[in-house]
């Protein structure tokens, strides 16, 4: 079996050379996937995981802008289309200068997984620019994004393709690039989702992909015998996903005590309560400065330059910033510090081998195409709103939303518990997402 899986990944990487975020993607599904196929060979026979693993079609293009001071810039920028078999492409839109399509090709296949478990119909995809918006002023990302969506603009649509955020794309990208998708195509169109309230957006989304990992991490828990309230909890990153991880920590009780940026990280040992997040919110939404602020403000609290947040003694920790940060030599410190669960918010941010060592020691781990797929869910509520014309409440949204993630603790748990102990939520997700995909391929012939 392991010489099976160990020749697909090498069949997979030798077609996508260098393309080492990729390959670790298809090699997390591979292990679970080539072992269930045995067992189902109508999928096996089909060639589905090889299927999946080749993009329905990627879009590259170069976009020029001009800066503030008269300069002619180039940026290139990606869409990758990745399976539209239960519904359009959809998700988001990174502006990140290490974007390349390896980490695109990442995110889109792990995004055609989650989108499953959502419940709701959508394929999936994910796009962006090496764009760099730290820096620059408002009227730079303004004509970026214009110039951006200028050609996305052939790409996508209501019913092809809706992409929403993602790192460096939040409120302000998604307005610049809604209002000259509508000056192009003279038409107002539930195109892009994470839009302002304004103008056909969905309340709650902006908070939804950080309730929901608290709330699926709240279910795992529970099926593990305990609860959120009062754990110690370590978050890193300070971004969209990360505030709301800790805001949802506080209506549950919890103790978050760490957050972080591409500098470092700050440990608070009095806790990070509302007013301490309503700081970080200001200094990361508003003025977009470093996290080292935070510490110049409330003087218990340290910042630890250059040093990931997984040092800290906690119960529970939340990686809510970026691919493959939290490797196994961190994950060894934290589990020797006593914590028992991992829940990811971001995509990927644990390694491989910090994986293997997490379920060899059955620690409680959720991948993140399980536990923050409450944004792209809400995502799928917004375009349920926009179809219809009716815009939910706050309290129906988080309820779709909370019932959503309880859904996908449910079906994760039905294909990965292990025994009375042990849900294996790795082999959960992956099986949980495929099966639904695999099914829609088959029907559809040899799409
Ligand atoms: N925004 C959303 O709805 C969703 C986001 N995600 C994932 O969550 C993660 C965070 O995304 P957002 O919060 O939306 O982005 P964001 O742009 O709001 O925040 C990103 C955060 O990560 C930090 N960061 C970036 N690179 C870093 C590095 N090398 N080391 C330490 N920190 C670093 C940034 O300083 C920032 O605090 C990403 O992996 C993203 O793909 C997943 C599902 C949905
Ligand atoms: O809301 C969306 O469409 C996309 C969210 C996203 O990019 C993700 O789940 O990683």
């Amino acid at each position: 079996m392991t010489q099976t899986i160990e020749a697909f990944v090498e069949s997979i990487a030798a077609k996508n050379s260098g393309e080492s975020e990729f390959i670790q993607a298809v090699r997390e599904v591979a292990e679970v996937i080539i072992p269930f196929n045995e067992n189902h060979p109508k999928y096996k026979e089909a060639n589905i995981l090889e299927r999946m693993c080749e993009p329905e079609r990627v879009v590259i293009f170069r976009v020029p802008w001009v800066d503030d001071k008269g300069t002619f810039r180039i940026n290139r920028a990606f869409r990758v289309q990745m399976n539209s078999a239960i519904g359009p492409y959809k998700g988001g839109l990174r502006f990140h200068p290490t974007v390349n399509l390896s980490i695109l090709k990442f995110l889109a296949f792990e995004q055609v997984f989650k989108n499953s478990l959502t419940t709701l119909s959508m394929g999936g995809g994910k796009g962006g620019s090496d764009f760099d918006p730290k820096g620059k002023s408002d009227a730079e990302v303004m004509r970026f994004c214009q110039s951006f969506m200028t050609e996305l603009a052939k790409h996508i649509g209501g019913f092809t393709d809706v992409p929403a955020g993602d790192i460096g794309v939040g409120g302000r990208e998604i307005g610049y690039m809604f209002g000259q998708y509508k000056r192009l195509r003279n038409e107002f169109a539930g195109v892009l989702t994470g839009k302002g309230l304004a103008y056909g957006g969905s309340l709650i989304r902006t908070e939804a992909t950080g309730y929901g990992v608290v709330y699926f991490a709240n279910e795992v828990l529970k099926a593990h015998g305990q609860g959120i309230t009062g754990k110690i909890c370590a978050v890193s990153g300070s971004g969209n996903v990360a505030q709301y991880t800790i805001e949802k920590l506080l209506h549950l009780g919890a103790k978050p005590v760490t957050v972080s940026d591409s500098e470092g990280h700050i440990y608070d040992p009095d806790g990070i309560d509302e007013e301490k997040l309503a700081f970080i919110k200001a200094l990361k939404n508003e003025r977009r400065g470093r996290i080292s602020e935070y510490a110049e403000v409330y003087k218990e609290a340290i910042f630890n330059k250059g040093i990931t947040p997984w040092h800290a003694k906690v119960d529970l920790a939340f990686p809510c910033a970026t691919q493959n940060e939290l490797p196994v030599e961190d994950v060894r410190m934290l589990i020797d510090n006593g914590c028992i669960g991992v829940f990811e918010g971001a995509n990927m941010p644990t390694t491989e081998e910090a994986i293997h060592l997490i379920r060899e020691k059955r620690v409680m781990f959720t991948p993140g195409k399980a536990s923050n797929a409450g944004g792209v869910a809400t995502s799928g509520l917004e375009m349920t709103q926009n179809s219809i014309r009716i815009p939910w409440t706050r309290e129906e949204v988080d309820s779709k939303l909370k019932e959503i993630m309880i859904s996908i603790h449910e079906n994760c748990e039905k294909y990965g518990r292990v025994d009375d102990t042990y849900v294996d939520y790795v082999k959960g997700a992956n099986i949980a997402g495929y099966v639904k995909v695999a099914d829609a391929m088959l029907a559809q012939g040899h799409v």
